[in-house]
Parts: structure tokens; sequence; C-alpha cells
């Protein structure tokens, strides 16, 4: 048992403590984030305020008198980049919460025509102060945004796009009046942005907001702040421009262009998540999910823009700077924004246009040869072979070995990445091949050390692999020890639960293994148990996170925290999942360094479940989902010579109880689930993986990562935890670019979770009949179980669906559902529960919920 005192301060029980202390830290965090982003932007604005104070212009960056001007440690523009470089580079995205702002929601019209949004050639500066009421753009303050402004705007667009001679050619210099402009700022609250981007238009004056989200993406006027203006666009002047134009240097469009790249981030970042006025417009009091998929399609609707010939160059530009830019094969390699001299903008801004153009074309041809492969349902194999990508030639040989000649899409977007030593961030559809993935890097970090340290009695661990599950574990092993076949010396091996630890360890000082498959929890008793153990893993080199996402979910991400403790610092760390949520890129920070690679080869916007598998739901009364079953199972079985289907159920019990039905019923079927022990789960595992004209029934332990080739049919039994789930389960079919069948089963009341996979295409399927011969023989079969087993389905039902919030928050329907299962597995009442778990799961006193005696 662990030590310490039982109670803490204030009678606190030891978890209570835990926690409390937890929160404390979560809200130490947030409120540094917080603090360092009202920073940031503070600074922006006294570096605009200070441009054009009088004498600003001669004065240099630095000012005594101005505590931000280089008199400290670090002078403002030093501290605005290393901010901009925390918040503002690519993939920072998920440093802002919720208390930004709401995402820019992205009920969007498909974008007209745009006009081109070159940098600027008719470009002048307006301030709005100076411009008159009629050029002001809407104030934020108070009411929220007053879009007839957006209309005077716009007609006034014209004249200040088309100006003609040198008012066109050069921007325009109007006298700014710095202290109105800033307290107009500040009138509109503290940290909201002053880019806009703003385009001609026609229709409501929403519509045109909508329509107008260009270089900069979705944002809003910002009154009395300059704007340079295009023929049809409005940019922003960052504060650096606006230092040179004060010092009299001739800002022409070109010299702004780096720095526009920068802002273009940042109005992006803005643009998003700022102007709550916008969001009510859009009716924003959705969930963050769906907002997010607004928002993806925002994005997407933005590429389609850009095919846009007239786009050109501009968009493309735009692109670049756009995660959307990236399309099948999102490599945010370039993290930092140069912040470069006038001069240096100037001399290489040509030949930088010519390199974004260029990327951008290959990027597209890329992205569209990708398309091309999957709406014709082609391979995911990639024309490179394995012997071009730099990898150990008896590392190729043994691929070859094994048929792997080509790379995926995956392998050919993560390999060169993860070999050049980067941290990684990998999202790749489910049955890819993103264990090889993964595995070469590994190899080839392996191989390195080696060669480095020859000195050592026992060899360091010098990669480690952490997988969710046992299977997963005991697959990825099976997987290595075919790769470094022909490297003779180097060994892996495999620490999972249930197996016995003092063989583990055994095995660990007596045989090589320098790479290593764990399961958390194994993995820490080992850590924690044998000193020797963690002496091994400080010549730590790679540390992999696979199906990442599920690793820093709450449910591991302690585990994984006190890992990583155990781990040297000076590490390479890659994570790999089908599914990377908001929340996982924002925790993927404790793992991964600042300056990591998200490859996402899935592509914003796109659908994340495999093309070729056919997604149903089937809404059935829940008296009927055994018989629904098994009719499913009859039906594909008489169509599909080779079936080889997969039943999810909610939790082990009900997966126990569905398989004692379905034999009973003559058919072929397995289960594994995690009340079974391991011997036996690895058995049928490898009896499913190698058989057709079979049917695994199975709980979550088999959700992820599991490659069982060739499955015909995944039946998901009533609602998954999550949308990342469904996919995950959805994926066991469908693997290397196959074809597949996925059916999810759901009660009526369970109607809330397609929701969630809105975005999918689910389809709904015609309820298929069910005959009384057949419903009678699901009966008879549902008599035969166990009265311990329908309880403890009955209990194990209750307590998967009492967390689920939308179900568990009603707990009188809550025991009305479980009623209604509870018949439809043949109990005439339900059985009680004990006291302490009916008070535990907040079910005392709810009607038709009995207490144990
Ligand atoms: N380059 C390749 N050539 C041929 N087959 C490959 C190649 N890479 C992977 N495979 C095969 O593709 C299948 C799926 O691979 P893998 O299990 O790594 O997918 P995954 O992306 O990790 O899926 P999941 O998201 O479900 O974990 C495996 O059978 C693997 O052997």
């Amino acid at each position: 048992m662990g030590g310490g005192p039982r109670t803490f301060p204030g009678g606190l029980s030891k978890w209570q403590h835990k926690r409390m202390h937890e929160k404390l830290a979560r809200q130490k965090e947030q409120g540094l984030l917080r603090h360092e982003k009202q920073l940031y932007l503070a600074r922006l604005r006294s570096e605009i305020r200070a441009s054009h104070l009088p004498g600003a212009a001669t004065a240099s960056a630095s000012t005594p008198a101005s505590p931000d001007r280089g008199g400290g440690p670090t002078s403002s523009r030093a501290h605005i980049r290393a901010l901009a470089d925390r918040f503002l580079r690519p993939g920072a995205e998920d440093l802002w919460n919720e208390d930004d702002g709401p995402l820019r929601s992205a009920r969007l019209p498909r974008p007209q025509k745009q006009p081109v949004r070159s940098l600027p050639s008719g470009a002048r500066l307006v301030d709005w102060d100076q411009a008159g009421s009629e050029e002001k753009p809407p104030r934020r303050g108070g009411g929220g945004g007053d879009w007839k402004h957006w209309e005077e705007l716009n007609s006034e667009e014209p004249s200040a796009g088309k100006g003609t001679g040198a008012g066109r050619n050069e921007p325009r210099l109007p006298a700014v009046n710095p202290k109105r402009a800033f307290n107009q700022r500040r009138e509109y609250g503290t940290v909201a942005p002053w880019w806009w981007q703003w385009s001609p238009g026609s229709g409501t004056p929403s519509q045109r907001k909508e329509s107008s989200f260009g270089f900069f993406g979705a944002r809003r006027c910002y009154s009395g702040v300059p704007f340079l203006v295009s023929s049809g666009a409005l940019m922003p002047l960052g504060a650096r421009q606006l230092a040179e134009v004060g010092n009299g240097r001739k800002g022409t469009p070109l010299a702004l262009f780096n720095q526009e790249r920068l802002y273009a981030v940042a109005a992006r970042r803005f643009g998003q998540k700022w102007g709550k006025d916008s969001s009510d417009e859009d009716g924003d009091d959705m969930p963050a999910t769906k907002r997010d998929l607004r928002l993806r399609k925002f994005v997407a609707s933005r590429e389609e823009d850009s095919e846009d010939d007239e786009a050109g160059e501009t968009s493309a530009i735009r692109r670049k700077w756009s995660t959307a830019a990236l399309r099948n094969c999102d490599m945010k390699k370039e993290r930092r924004v140069q912040l470069k001299t006038y001069e240096e903008e100037n001399n290489d801004i040509a030949g930088r246009i010519q390199e974004l153009r260029e990327e951008i074309r290959n990027r597209e041809v890329m992205g569209s040869e990708r398309r091309r492969y999957e709406s014709r349902g082609e391979s995911l194999f990639t024309n490179k072979r394995f012997d071009e990508c730099g990898i150990s030639p008896l590392t190729v040989k043994a691929l070859t070995d094994a048929g792997y000649v080509q790379t995926t899409v995956v392998q050919e977007a993560a390999l060169p990445i993860c070999l050049e030593g980067k941290d990684v961030l990998v999202k790749a559809k489910t049955g890819t091949g993103k264990s090889v993935a993964f595995l070469l890097p590994a190899i080839e970090s392996v191989l390195n050390a080696m060669k480095s340290n020859t000195n050592h009695r026992v060899s360091p661990v010098y990669a480690l692999i952490l997988c969710p599950t046992r299977e997963l574990a005991v697959q990825v092993t099976a997987e290595a020890n075919v790769l470094v076949k022909y490297h003779h010396g180097v060994g892996v091996q495999s620490l999972i639960g249930g197996t016995r630890f003092k063989l583990d360890q055994r095995r660990l000082e007596s045989e090589p293994c320098q790479i290593l498959v764990a399961t958390p929890g194994r993995l820490l008793d080992h850590i924690e148990n044998r000193s020797s153990f963690s002496v091994r893993l400080m010549g730590l080199k790679l540390l992999v996170l696979d199906e990442a996402d599920h690793l820093l979910d709450l449910g591991f991400r302690k585990d994984i925290e006190k890992i990583a403790d155990s781990l040297p610092r000076q590490r390479q760390t890659l994570l790999f999942s089908a599914t990377v949520p908001k929340e996982v890129r924002r925790v993927s920070q404790l793992v991964l360094n600042r300056d990591h690679v998200f490859v996402d080869t899935v592509g914003l916007g796109a659908v994340e479940t495999p093309t070729k598998v056919q997604q149903q739901y089937l809404v059935v009364p829940h008296e009927l989902h055994f018989h629904m079953v098994h009719r499913l199972l009859r039906e594909h079985i008489d169509h599909e010579v080779n079936y080889k289907v997969i039943v999810f159920c909610t939790t082990a019990m009900v997966t126990e109880f569905m398989y004692i039905m379905l034999r009973d019923l003559k058919l072929n079927v397995r289960e594994i689930h995690s009340r079974k022990p391991q011997l036996y789960r690895t058995r049928i595992s490898e009896e499913f993986r190698d058989s057709s004209r079979l049917i695994l029934v199975t709980s979550d332990v088999s959700t992820r990562g599991v490659n069982y080739p060739d499955v015909t049919l995944v039946i998901q039994v009533g609602v998954p935890p999550g949308r990342e789930h469904y996919i995950h389960r959805l994926g066991r079919t469908g693997r290397e670019g196959k074809s597949g069948k996925g059916v999810l089963l759901i009660a009526p009341w369970e109607e809330y979770f397609l929701k969630e996979i809105h975005d999918l295409p689910v389809e709904k399927a015609l309820v298929p009949h069910i005959d009384q011969e057949m419903k009678q023989k699901v009966d008879d079969s549902i008599k035969i179980v166990d009265m311990s087993i329908k309880e403890a389905a009955y209990h194990a039902w209750l307590g998967y669906y009492n967390s689920i919030a939308e179900v568990g928050r009603d707990k009188a329907m809550l025991a009305d559902l479980a009623s209604s299962f509870g018949v439809s597995i043949g109990m005439e009442k339900p059985p009680s529960l004990y006291r302490k778990t009916a008070i535990k799961m907040g079910l005392k006193d709810v009607p038709g919920i009995r207490i144990r005696k």
C-alpha cells in the first residue's frame, strides 16, 4: 500500500489533496499563459504607439525612457519575436484556449472570385480617425458589431483601392494621431487584434463579412489603427513596418511581405478566436468540436478558393502560411517566422516568392496525387522505395523479405523528418502503415547509438515504444523483430501486464534489449521497482507513443508523465495516431519539444475514415439489439465467403454475454476482453489474425492499432465512448486501402452520438426485418446464459452509460434504460447494487435502482 498520511490538512483525503494540487497547478499554468499572451499584445501595441510618437521616426529601437525599449535585458522587439515565436508559429494554435474568444465559425458561402490579394500595388495608409466617420469600421465596444459601417466601408473602397497615379503605386502616409488611435483601440477591449482584411462584395453585410476572409482569415476591422489599403484589400500594418515608414523608408509592398507572413498567422489566430459578436451571429453556442469542424470547413473553402486562377501567386503565398495549405501532407516544417531586415527583405523577396510558388505547386501536385489515389480507391503506396529512404541496407533487406518495397503515404511523409532527429506528431488514417513509420527511425537511432557506444556491459534501452494495449504491444514487438532480423545484436523485447514480473526481469537482464515495447502500467512497475532498469533507460535516444492521443488521455496521462520524467530530456519523441483531437495537441507539449513537426497525412477538413469503408448506422430499440446483431451476421456470412467480422461491445461483461449467446446460435465466434487471461487473449488474437470465416466479439481492448488483415465487417453495438473510438474501431476494416463495411447499432435514445460523427460518411440503413422464428431462436439462446453473467453485464452496462455525460446526467432515465437493457438480456427485474457502488455512481435513492440489503 502507498505510504504517507491518510488525511491531509483541511480533512482532505489523499486523493482530494492530490486533485486540489493538480487543479492549482493547472490554474497557475493557465494564468501564466494568459499573462504571456496579454504581454505579447501589449508589446505589439506599444511598438505601434511608439513608432508614432514625435521623434519616433528617428529614434532607434531602444529608447532609454521607455522601459520597453532595450533598456531592460530584452528589447521590446526581441520580446515580441520571442512571444510571436511561441504563440504564432504554425502548430501553436493549441496554446490558445476558449478564454481567447470563440473560434471563428465557418458557415461560409463558397467564396466568390476574390480580387487578387497580391501584395498591394495601390497601397496607401488609412487612419480611420482621419478618414472621416463614413470610413470608420464598426466599433466592437458595447453592443457588438454594427455592420452598417461595413456597407459604408464597401462603398468607399473603390476610391481607396483604385486610386490612380502615384497614389496607386506607392503607400500614402497619412498623418496619424497616435494618441487617439491608441485610445480608440483601447475602447474596443484589451486583447483584440487590429488586423482586418476586407474585400468588396455584394449581398448582406453578414455575407460580405463572411466573404471577406482572405489572406488573413476571418477578422474584423479595428478602428483607429492604420491600415494598408490596396485594390480590394485592407492589410494590417505591423509595428515594424510602421516604424520603417516612420523612419522615412520607402515601404514598398514587397518589403512588407515577410512581415505579412507573421501577421497572417497572427490574424488567422485572432480571426478565429476573437469577436464574440461574430460568433453570436453565426450561432456560436455550438460545442467546441462542432466549431472546430466548421473552422476546418472554412479552411477547406479557402482551399477551393485558391484554385481560382485569379488568386494566383497571392493565394499560393496565403496557402503556404495556412494550415489548410498543407492539404494531405500537412508538414509544418518551418517553425519560425524570420523577421528580416528591410534591406534583406527587399533583396531576396522576389526569390522567396518564386520559391514559395514552387513549393506550393509541388504540394498541390502531391495533394492531388493523393486525392486521385483515394477517389479512385487506388493503393496508398507511393513511388518512393525504402531503399531511397536513407535507412540501413540490412533493414531494407528485412523489409523486402516482408514484402515491403514501396513506402505508404505516411511513411514517405514522416520518415525523412523522423530520420532528421526531430520530434514529430504524426496523424494518418488507420491501417496505413504507421507502425513501420516509427519502427524504422527507432531502428536507425539504435544503430547510430550502438555505433557510438560500444563499451556498455549491459546495453541501454535506446528506443522505447509505448502502446496502450497489450495486444498492440505484442503486435509491434513482432513487427519490430521482423525488421531487425538482419541486425545481429539488436534485441526487441516487450513489457506488458498480465505476465510474470520476475520473468520479464530475467529476460531483460539476460537477453539484448535495445528496443523495448511496453504498456505504461507494467513499464512503470519496472521503473519504480528496479533501479538497474531505470539506469538502462538513461541511455534512451527515442521515445514513441503509438496511439498517442489515447496515451495522453486522462486515463494514461499521469503514467506517461511519470515515465517521461524518468527518461533523459535529450531524446527524440515521436507521437503517432489516426486521431489527434485539439486537446491532445495541447497536451502533446508534455512530451514533445516546442519545435516539433506536425505531419498530417489526413489533411484539414478531410474525412478521417478509410475511403473504401462503407459506413452505416441502424437505429433499433434496445430489446432487439441482440437479435439484430445475429441478423446482420447471418446476412453477412451468406454474402461473404471469406467473412471476418469484429463485433465491438460496450464493456467486457456485455462482450462475454454476446459471445455466449452467439456461440449458442452456432456461429464461429471468439472473444477477447479485459476479463480474459493474457495468454488466452494473445492466443485468440493470433488465431483471428491468421484465419478467415471467424467472428471476434470484443471490447475496447481491440479498438486501437491491432492489425487483423482482411476484416470484412465491423459492428459496433451501442454508442462508443467518443468519436475517436468510433474511428479506431471502424479502422479495423478497410486496412491497407482495402474495402470494408462498418455498422453502428444504436437505440433511439443514443442518436445524440450521430452529431459527433456528422462529418463522416455514415448513412442511415433500413432496419432489416427479423422474423418470428429468428427472434425465438435468439430468445432461447439468451435464456441459456448464466444469470451471474447477466447480472455482471447489467452492472457493467450501468457503469458504462453512467460515465457518458449525455446519459449519465439524468439518473432516473439511466435507471429506466438500464432496466430495459436488463429485460433485453432476459432479466425480469434488475439486479441489486451494493450500497457503496450505488453511492459512488450517484444512484442511491434513484427509482428503479435496487440496493442490496
Ligand atoms: N510499406 C508497406 N508495404 C506493404 N505493406 C505495408 C507497408 N507498411 C505497412 N504495411 C502493412 O499495412 C498494414 C497496416 O499497418 P499498421 O498496422 O502499421 O497500420 P496503422 O496505420 O498503424 O493502423 P492503426 O491506426 O490501426 O494502428 C500492416 O499489415 C502492415 O504490415
